[in-house]
């Protein structure tokens, strides 16, 4: 195996040094390393060096999409945004319900090697939301399962839910909630508000995903288990997630970039890039969010990248699917919306898109700290780049960014997963495997 020296990095943006990769582990930090003998040297002069992000929430569409995306090219569409490992959520076809194909996902993780795959397992069987799912099966299978959602669907059954949320503590588990209230938002289509009456399109009230937020944050209180609440996207849900953290109870939440950024005033395009669930929401709910994830009430940003097919996109807004991509961005949006605006600093982004999610997912291996002796799971990032997002450049099958034609700060020049690059200039390798 390659042994590299990274020279000159910026350590979380605090420290400038060189860092030797030697058989996947950190080997040694310092100054001056040495560079003789069988080593590549990587200058990482103006560059960022971050511990390799964690996302807690992606579509990677295998089995069952692969025309939207695969586990191979959205492990590559990953590795392109700095990820050393993705939560693959199990609204897949068949449904990840079972030991089976939470081992089947996993694996396509490992054999591909640009970036590992944590499979999330369904909570009930075929997202049916009737019958709890095999989850000790899962948890106990190779791929060690242990965050459980029916994202795409929220488990809106409170029974079911209360004896999810039991069930899970005998492996340390958590539930992610997709809270969305199905009756309050039967064919819903955007943010409900002024707007969505000037347009003609149903509302998705904000009270629909805080309804939930606040059911659940009461039945984690009240059997003693650990909830995670997925794209929490209104100023109410904040609050609600506040409250519940000043009382103790085991709750953390995620926001998205695209709700760091971007708001309803998008869906007046009737562009349906700009569909997504929940709905993109008022510039008051961004700026409350982006308080929040600064402040740490909400802990964790996680991209909810949900690739989707140009068939599936490009139509009118009613038919169009929900959904947009977001690993190769993630960080630029992180850094134009928190880190640029003085929110947040790169130990700040490190903690939450890396250690945090890490810990949630109750993954030990990532999400460590850029410290001798740990694993060689490093993003070398350059925050003084800038570029225009652009369709056509996709790493991910799917095209259907929200970005597209914007100038973004920032770019990933380089990924390391276990000391072996995935990405180096700014580009995904062809071959990543030893
Ligand atoms: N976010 C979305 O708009 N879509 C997701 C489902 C989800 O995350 O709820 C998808 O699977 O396409
Ligand atoms: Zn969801
Ligand atoms: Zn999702």
């Amino acid at each position: 195996m390659t042994a590299y020296v990274i020279r000159n990095a910026n350590l979380l943006g605090e420290q400038a040094a060189d860092l030797r990769i030697v058989d996947g582990v950190i080997a040694e930090i310092g100054t001056d390393l040495d560079t003789s003998g069988d080593v590549e040297v990587v200058d990482a002069t103006g560059l960022i060096a971050l511990p390799g992000l964690v996302d807690l929430h992606t579509h990677l569409r295998e089995p069952g999409r692969e025309d939207a995306e695969t586990v191979e090219t959205g492990t590559r569409s990953a590795a392109a945004g700095g990820y050393t490992l993705v939560h693959a959520m199990a609204n897949t076809d068949p449904v990840a319900d079972t030991a089976g194909v939470v081992e089947q996902v996993w694996r396509l993780g490992r054999e591909h090697g640009y970036c590992d795959v944590a499979p999330v397992g369904a909570v009930t069987v075929g997202l049916g939301g009737e019958r709890l799912a095999e989850l000790g099966a899962m948890a106990d299978s190779a791929a060690r399962v242990r965050v459980f959602s029916d994202d795409g669907k929220c488990v809106s059954d409170a029974v079911l839910m209360r004896r999810a949320l039991e069930y899970v503590k005998a492996f340390d588990g958590v539930i992610a909630q997709h809270s969305q209230e199905p009756r309050l938002t039967e064919g819903a289509q955007m943010n409900e508000g002024e707007l969505s009456g000037v347009l003609g399109l149903v509302g998705w009230p904000a009270v629909a995903e805080e309804a939930i937020i606040a059911r659940d944050v009461l039945l984690a209180e009240h059997v003693g288990s650990r909830l995670h609440v997925c794209h929490l996207s209104t100023r109410g849900s904040v609050e609600i997630v506040r409250w519940a953290k000043s009382r103790g109870i085991d709750v953390t939440a995620e926001v998205t970039p695209h709700h760091l950024l971007l708001t309803d005033q998008l869906a007046a395009t009737y562009d349906p890039l700009y569909k997504v669930n929940p709905p993109l929401r008022t510039a008051d709910d961004v700026a409350a969010l982006r308080e929040a994830l600064a402040e740490g009430i909400i802990d964790i940003v996680a991209t909810d990248h949900a690739p989707h097919p140009s068939e599936d996109k490009d139509c009118e807004w009613a038919a169009a699917a929900f959904g947009m991509t977001g690993l190769e961005t993630a960080l630029s949006v992180v850094q134009h919306t928190m880190v640029d605006t003085g929110l947040l600093d790169w130990a700040g982004v490190a903690a939450r898109m890396s250690a945090k999610p890490a810990e949630i997912g109750r993954v030990a291996a990532h999400g460590r700290p850029l410290a001798v002796g740990e694993p060689a799971n490093v993003v070398l990032y350059d925050p003084a780049a800038t570029r225009v997002v652009r369709r056509e450049d996709a790493v991910s099958r799917s095209r259907n960014t929200p970005y597209a034609g914007l100038e973004l700060p920032g770019r990933v020049v380089a990924t390391f997963l276990r000391g072996r690059p995935t990405v180096l200039d700014g580009t995904v390798l062809e071959e990543v495997s030893a």
